[in-house]
């Protein structure tokens, strides 16, 4: 049995009332893990809406290559990307990640504002829909996180990702295909490679019994984060899984961390390689891997200065020492826009042409 990340599960539904408590529960674990789970009641996001999203993810990667490669990811960050295309890790990885996804940007009343595989065209306004519900659960969130580190005003991350305004926020659809139809798998290789998230918030979807997913602890050993945590079993839809990403560390000097995680090819791990995470019971990576990301970014000319908190203001940790073992964590820029093309640049080599 593998060492599994004891991530709390929250239920931020309003029956649980006390908003002040559930705020408090959300910050303390995104202080101590960056991760949280936030039970699936299908209040904020349908039961329905998340099958209906993947069965969507499987037509699209399914579809004609050409149909895929017309929908070719750019610039934007919008579109496409095929085998081993990103790198989430640079320094380590010795060929791309073993993945395809699917970038979303903003939809415009029901519409996608970029092009999409003429398979999925009959789900356009489900996706539009679907994205729309991820974002306000995003806000949500941020406005919990507000509160419960006495922000003044608590809604100020709330305000600072308005569905209006132009952000790089993306619903992304990822496919890991079955380790044997990849061959060229060396023990080294990753399905995608240890990185921090680039934007606020991530909500990560994830399907019962495919594992792979894992974090770095504080104790720098790689723990798997199983599908369905003890006490959801009997849920009717996995939690979601919240991570914070890079931007909220940095608005919060740190005291919110942003932890490096990644999508290997697990096996059993014997517990005595820190490098070899195993996978949790029930689960396994022999079989095709699907997941959808939304990534929750501020308005673009957002500027990355600490918030308004006392809290924060207080927080003696810092980012050098909250964010441990993660480079990016380091506050370098100016602006979220500035920060999204940093990162993108050094995880799609080919594109930005930095490819050595
Ligand atoms: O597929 C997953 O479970 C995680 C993917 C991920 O971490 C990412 O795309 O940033
Ligand atoms: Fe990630």
């Amino acid at each position: 049995m593998a060492n599994t990340a004891s991530i709390p599960v929250i239920d931020i539904s309003e029956s649980q009332g006390d908003q002040a408590r559930i705020a408090k529960e959300l910050v303390d674990a995104a202080a101590e893990y960056g991760f949280v789970y936030i039970r699936n009641t299908g209040e904020d996001i349908s039961l329905a809406q998340v099958e209906h999203a993947f069965s969507t993810a499987k037509v699209l990667f399914q579809s004609p290559l050409e149909d895929k490669q017309r929908c070719k990811i750019e610039e934007n960050n919008q579109g496409w990307s095929g085998m081993h295309t990103e790198t989430l890790d640079p320094k380590t990885q010795r060929v791309g990640d073993f993945k395809e996804g699917f970038n979303f940007g903003a939809f415009t009343n029901g519409k996608a504002t970029q092009p999409i595989p003429k398979s999925i065209e009959p789900c356009e306004v489900d996706l539009a829909a679907f994205s729309e519900s991820c974002h306000e659960l995003c806000r949500k969130l941020l406005l919990l996180f507000g509160i419960g580190l006495g922000v003044e005003p608590s809604d100020f991350f709330n305000k600072a990702h308005s569905p209006d305004e132009p952000s790089g926020s993306i619903l992304r659809f990822l496919y890991y295909p079955p380790p044997s139809t990849t061959p060229l798998a060396e023990e080294a290789d990753v399905r995608a490679g240890a990185h921090s998230d680039y934007g606020s918030v991530t909500l990560l979807f994830r399907l019962k019994g495919q594992a792979g997913l894992e974090i770095l602890t504080p104790s720098n050993r790689w723990a798997p984060v199983p599908v369905c945590p003890p006490g959801t079993e009997k849920d009717p839809s996995p939690p979601i899984l919240v991570n914070i990403g890079d931007l909220l560390s940095y608005w919060t000097n740190g005291l919110l961390r942003s932890t490096v995680h990644r999508v290997s090819f697990a096996s059993s791990g014997t517990g005595q390689d820190p490098n070899v995470a195993g996978v949790a019971d029930g689960e396994s990576t022999t079989d095709p891997r699907y997941s959808i990301a939304y990534f929750c970014h501020p308005a673009n000319d957002t500027p990355l200065t600490a918030v308004p908190s006392e809290r924060v203001h207080k927080f003696q940790g810092g980012l050098a020492t909250a964010n441990a073992g993660n480079p990016y964590a380091e506050r370098k820029v100016l602006t979220a826009d500035e920060h999204l093309k940093m990162r993108l640049q050094a995880s799609y080599l080919q594109m930005y042409g930095n490819d050595e």
